[in-house]
Parts: C-alpha cells; sequence; structure tokens
C-alpha cells in the first residue's frame, strides 16, 4: 500500500538519525526533504533563525501552533533548559501520530507535550488543563489565516506577558497578510521581520519576531 510523506519522514529519521541526537533527526529530515522529497518543515536556513530566537529567549515554557512531522517540535526542544516544557499542538491525527515517534526518536519527549487537537479549541484551556500560566516563547507554523485570530485568543486567554516573544513562520510565502498588518501596527508589539528563504527552495520568505509589550 502507498506510504504517506509523513511516514516516508519518519521512515528517514529510523534510517539515518541516531536515537536520543535531536539534531541528528533535524539533520535526516533536512536531507531527506531537500534530496528527495519536498516536506512543509521550517527547514535548515530558517531553523538557524528559529534556533537564534530560542536561545535569546531561553524560555521555561513555549507553545508552537502546527506540529507537522515534529521537525521545529524536535528543533526547539534540542536548545531547552533541562525543566523547560514545550507545548505543541496538531490537529490532524496522523500528523500527530508520526510527531510522537518522531519525538521520541530524538529523545526530547521529556520536554514536549504533543497536543492532538485544534489551536482554537485548546489555547483557551492550556491554563486550567496544563497548569501554564504564561508562554515565554510561541511559534506559529499552522494554517495562516489562523496566525491573528490565535494570536489574539492568547491575549485574551492573559497566556502573553511583558516580554513573550511571537515568532511566525511564512508570513511571505504562503503568507500571513493580516497577522503582518495587525501586529506591525500594534503599540503592543515590537515586531522585525528575519528574511529567508522558504524551506529547500529559493522563493523568498521569513519569520517575524513579535515582543508582547504587555
Ligand atoms: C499548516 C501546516 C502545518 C501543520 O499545522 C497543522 N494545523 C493547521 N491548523 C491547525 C490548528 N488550528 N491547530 C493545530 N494544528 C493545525 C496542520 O495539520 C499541519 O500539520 N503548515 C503549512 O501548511 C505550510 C505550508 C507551506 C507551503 C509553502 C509553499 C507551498 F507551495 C505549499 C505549502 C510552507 C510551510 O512552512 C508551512 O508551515
Ligand atoms: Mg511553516
Amino acid at each position: 500500500t502507498q506510504s504517506t510523506q509523513p511516514q516516508r519522514i519518519l521512515g528517514a529519521v529510523q534510517k539515518n538519525a541516531t536515537r536520543g541526537d535531536p539534531r541528528s533527526v533535524v539533520k535526516a529530515i533536512d536531507q531527506y526533504c531537500r534530496n528527495k522529497e519536498w516536506a512543509m518543515n521550517v527547514g535548515d536556513e530558517k531553523g538557524c533563525i528559529l534556533d537564534s530566537v530560542v536561545s535569546e529567549v531561553n524560555p521555561s515554557t513555549v507553545l508552537e501552533l502546527g506540529t507537522y512531522c515534529g521537525y521545529s517540535t524536535v528543533r526547539i526542544a534540542s536548545l531547552l533548559p533541562p525543566n523547560a516544557k514545550l507545548f505543541t499542538l496538531e490537529f490532524n491525527p496522523h500528523n500527530a501520530v508520526i510527531a510522537r515517534q518522531v519525538i521520541a526518536w530524538a529523545g526530547v519527549e521529556d520536554k514536549v507535550q504533543l497536543i492532538e487537537g485544534a489551536s482554537g479549541d485548546w489555547i483557551p484551556k492550556m491554563k486550567e488543563h496544563y497548569g501554564v500560566k504564561t508562554f515565554d516563547l510561541v511559534f506559529l507554523d499552522h494554517w495562516k489565516d489562523r496566525y491573528l485570530p490565535d494570536t489574539k485568543l492568547l491575549e485574551e486567554c492573559g497566556l502573553l506577558r511583558k516580554g513573550s516573544v511571537l515568532l511566525a513562520d511564512n508570513v511571505i510565502f504562503p503568507g500571513a497578510p493580516e497577522y503582518l498588518e495587525y501586529i506591525r501596527g500594534n503599540q503592543r508589539y515590537e515586531s522585525c521581520f528575519f528574511k529567508s528563504h522558504l524551506e529547500y527552495t529559493k522563493a523568498l520568505d521569513g519569520l517575524e519576531k513579535s515582543v508582547f509589550l504587555g
């Protein structure tokens, strides 16, 4: 029977990456997606920008919206301090099943809580279900037209504090125009754009980093 793209990505990890070595998992996925089959991971070029923001923020509590196969989940988790926690939301059950295995192969499951469900449903429940106070870092990488409503939801639910950082993928390609317009025009955020390229291609893309000012 036919395999799915997430299954083929997991296969590449199990074949080429070392168990318990998150960076080898990241490298195996990048090599597979660059040489064999494009996939919508944040990728190596934008991934370096992600790494620098994670290292700068040094977050205790992270929210990732849109797990897919867990590439950026593993990339972020590999940089977190010992007791830090990364919550990642994925509503496609098949993608979640694969991501759990990629996260386990990397050996970062202790730092990661993968929640299978939609961001709109789960963001309002993070405080009561997981005892989250506020997020130090939010990585937006899910449906691009959900970036703005979910940012407003995070504000309304009191999940952002002075200094919380939002990092949004794909603000150029596929693009998140409403989100960019809102966040760049809002006095409560200080934003900057990191120009880059769509993963594994020469197409223009970039990440928008926004600090919540409270
Ligand atoms: C949206 C996907 C990523 C994942 O997000 C989950 N998801 C969604 N909405 C929710 C929610 N509301 N709650 C929880 N999970 C949620 C989903 O099931 C996918 O697994 N990402 C993309 O579509 C994406 C697409 C491209 C892309 C670029 C050029 C092209 F020609 C074609 C595609 C590049 C990227 O870098 C992406 O990131
Ligand atoms: Mg993306």
